[in-house]
């Protein structure tokens, strides 16, 4: 249908007032759809979000249609409208990212259920579209609330992440909780459990464990490859290679409130994850570790070409923090800040007795490069 057409049967002219009414509304409901939809993709993150808010904001535009436009347009008059000097301080004052999204949703569906009401005594039809919108805006806008707070505050600590300890499960249980305490001392801001070794039952429980430790500490969790113990264990995330599950599959398991990572080997893997839903990339390997051997390394230099690549986007929501990862330790983390990194992940150089010390020495270098925080977002 042309939308500058009215199509609507127009056997009979509406009052002004309803007019009004509906007019106004079906503008409130769209901007308060947009907002909500621009928070899921540029400051969540949150890609399925995204996409459901987009639907629900073109439904609500078909829905629209039925009305007699012409008719809307002629009753439009802001300048004789009492109400758009009847403003609330509350109107004008947005804290945090929560704030936006509670004032967003709670602005929609009431314009929503005007919408309906009103839209009764014009068409029947409209009306129970919109009443089918308003139904469904319901869940995702709990959902959205959700990720706010839990998918915010994880994303939020992710982005002023900078030291990343990849850890196996330990000697037992407590053995892993006194190594997690003692990393988290030193200031590690990501602890990821990587053990292969261990049987799925174990891996789950040390999964569990670390949950609650780390939730404790104020440090994100993360478990190396596997999204189903990442789900059932409540983790902040997972992390996954290149020959494993896809991100988007990933996803699918731990849903959008979750970290997902992803490991880079080149500049093209980084530009795929950076269109991807992956949080964070891992890049490297730098240089040979005794974690993990490899054939191939694409050392400094593709760290350098990966913060060139960051600073060349001016959308920072274009790019993801981006850890360096690969025989990185106290004796060569100069390097890795001359390339321009001021995150990195390490295993075996945080495994001995000096664990500690290696953190913090890695940690003051780091803190020389400035990180980008693209949001910069409070999200309280
Ligand atoms: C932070 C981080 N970066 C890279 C990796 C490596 O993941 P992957 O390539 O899947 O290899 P494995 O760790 O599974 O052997 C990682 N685990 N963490
Ligand atoms: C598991 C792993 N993945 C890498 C990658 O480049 O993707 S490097 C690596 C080993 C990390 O341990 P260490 O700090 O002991 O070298
Ligand atoms: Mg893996």
């Amino acid at each position: 249908m042309n939308p500058d057409e009215d199509h609507h049967p127009v056997d009979r002219e509406y009052p002004d007032t309803i007019m009004r009414v509906l007019d106004a509304n079906a503008n409130r409901a769209a901007e308060g759809l947009r907002t909500l939809e621009e928070t899921a993709r540029f400051v969540l993150n949150a890609h399925a979000l995204t996409s459901r808010l987009k639907t629900l904001r073109h439904d609500l535009a078909t829905a629209i249609q039925l009305l007699p436009r012409m008719q809307l347009l002629r009753a439009r008059d802001t300048a004789g409208d009492v109400g758009t000097n009847a403003t609330t301080q509350s109107e004008h004052q947005r804290s945090n990212v929560r704030h936006i999204v509670s004032a967003g949703t709670g602005r929609t569906q009431q314009a929503l259920r005007c919408l309906e009401e009103y839209g009764k005594i014009v068409d029947a039809e409209m009306a129970k579209r919109v009443e089918q919108i308003r139904y469904r805006c319901y869940d995702v806008f709990a959902e959205l609330e959700q990720v706010c707070v839990l998918g915010g505050d994880r994303l939020s600590r992710l982005q002023r992440a900078r030291v990343y300890a990849l850890i196996d499960g330990g000697e037992d249980e407590t053995a892993m909780v006194q190594r997690i305490g003692l990393l988290a001392d030193a200031g590690v801001d990501i602890i990821q459990l990587r053990d292969r070794s261990l049987d799925d039952r174990t891996l789950f429980e040390r999964a569990v464990a670390g949950t609650a430790v780390t939730g404790r500490l104020g440090v994100l969790w993360i478990i190396n490859d596997r999204a189903d113990i990442a789900a059932a264990s409540n983790a902040d995330g997972v992390h996954v290679g290149q020959e494993e599950l896809p991100v988007g599959q990933v996803r699918r398991i731990v849903g959008s409130q979750s970290i997902v990572g992803l490991s880079t080997h080149d500049i093209h893997q980084v530009r795929e994850a950076f269109a991807s839903t992956a949080d964070y990339i891992g890049c490297g390997p730098v240089f040979p570790g005794i974690t993990k051997q490899f054939e191939r390394f694409p050392g400094c230099d593709f760290l350098c070409e990966v913060s060139r690549e960051i600073s060349s986007r001016a959308d920072h929501s274009e790019t993801r923090p981006a850890f360096a990862i690969g025989g990185i330790g106290a004796s060569n983390i100069d390097q890795v800040v001359r390339a321009g990194f001021g995150r990195v992940a390490m295993s075996g150089a945080i495994a001995g007795a000096d664990s500690a010390e290696v953190a913090r020495e890695v940690r003051t270098k780091l803190e020389t490069v400035p990180i980008d925080n693209p949001a910069d977002m409070v999200i309280a």
